[in-house]
């Protein structure tokens, strides 16, 4: 039996608002979210055994049951234990170039590549909305991690409205290693900090229609205003980790000193980005804050705005 290898894009928050409370505990979000080509090699093969096996060659990354892949692996063998049995157990190799905990859901895309790949790899045939609805069952960004390109998420993060495609935009990424935030401790936090601002009344609609900002965002995208967009990014946990970690405030400045159409921190963080409209122009600011800030625990990358969140590759 064949085995399939896929690429899966790290996305960025090009937009985040946080809405208010949701009765399952999670956040009423309005995000705007935007795969790049900075991707993650998953290797899915057949192991002949009837067990399911993780391998990463990031130290940070748990192989065990607690490995997004790994449980999106378990899944499809709970879904489909029929074809499971037929079939057998798997191996499953990450090869991480997406940096780990930096908002940019490697772990999300990951699972969403294990789904699409077993997908392929049983023959099963699911439909592009029968993968996102078991993605959702992993975390509220697998769903568009499956889907991919540019796309207006709402509810936790799961419900998805396709957006235009902005494939002619460069990011370049950056991340200090040691600067690690939990995307559970960023929604608390923002809980704590921000709770008497939000609508009680999660059940009624018409309240988060009021409330949401997106409007403005939505429509640069698609007129494709460039300009437009960069003065609308907006990310709410900016105002809880950026307070915590003064260097990310200082990476924005840099950014923009370097002649950045626009920067923000990407989800929860700690990654921030900077917007360009050329690759050129992304290598001569990742250049610059390079050797600006000339700091060993800093790493940089430069991607493009991706139409598509797997690849599948022969
Ligand atoms: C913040 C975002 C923005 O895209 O991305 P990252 O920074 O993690 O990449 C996402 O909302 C992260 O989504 P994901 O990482 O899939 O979250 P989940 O596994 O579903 O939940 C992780 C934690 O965040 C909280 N959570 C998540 C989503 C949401 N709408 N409200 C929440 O309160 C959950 O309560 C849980 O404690
Ligand atoms: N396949 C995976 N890739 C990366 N991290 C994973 C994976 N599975 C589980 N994790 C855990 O999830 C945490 C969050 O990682 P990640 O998905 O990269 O970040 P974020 O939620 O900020 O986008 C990590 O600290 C790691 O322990």
């Amino acid at each position: 039996m064949r085995s399939y290898t896929l690429l899966a894009c790290a996305k960025i928050n090009l937009y985040l608002e946080i809405v208010g409370d949701r009765a399952d505990g999670y956040h009423e979000l309005a995000m705007i979210m935007q795969s790049v080509d900075l991707c993650d090699r998953i290797q899915i093969e057949p192991s002949g055994t009837d067990s399911i096996r993780v391998t990463c060659n990031h130290p940070d990354v748990p192989c065990d049951s607690s490995n997004l892949a790994y449980r999106a692996a378990e899944l499809m063998r709970s879904e489909f234990p029929d074809t499971f049995a037929k079939y057998g157990g798997v191996n499953i190799r990450i090869d991480k170039r997406i940096p780990v905990a930096a908002g940019l859901a490697g772990g999300s895309s990951n699972a969403a590549a294990v789904l699409v790949g077993l997908d392929l790899l049983w023959k099963l045939g699911l439909t592009q909305g029968e993968c996102e609805r078991l993605g959702a069952l992993l975390g509220s960004d697998v769903p568009f991690c499956i889907r991919g390109g540019t796309a207006l998420a709402t509810g936790r993060g799961e419900k998805l409205s396709p957006l235009p495609d902005l494939d002619q935009l460069y990011v370049v990424l950056a991340k200090y290693e040691s600067v690690k935030v939990s995307t559970a401790w960023a929604y608390q936090t923002y809980r704590s900090t921000y709770e008497e601002s939000y609508i009680r009344d999660p059940e009624h609609i018409e309240a988060y229609g009021q409330k949401v900002h997106s409007g403005p965002m939505v429509r640069a995208i698609a007129s494709k205003n460039h300009a437009t967009i960069t003065e609308e990014l907006r990310n709410d946990f900016e105002k809880i980790v950026l307070p915590e970690y003064p260097q990310l405030v200082t990476l924005k400045h840099r950014f923009m000193e370097a002649g950045a159409m626009g920067t923000l921190m990407s989800g929860s963080g700690s990654t921030v980005f900077a917007l360009t409209e050329s690759k050129s122009e992304a290598d001569r600011i990742k250049n610059y804050i390079e050797q600006e800030l000339h700091h060993p625990d800093l790493k940089l990358w430069v991607a493009q705005f991706s139409p598509t969140g797997i690849k599948v590759s022969e």
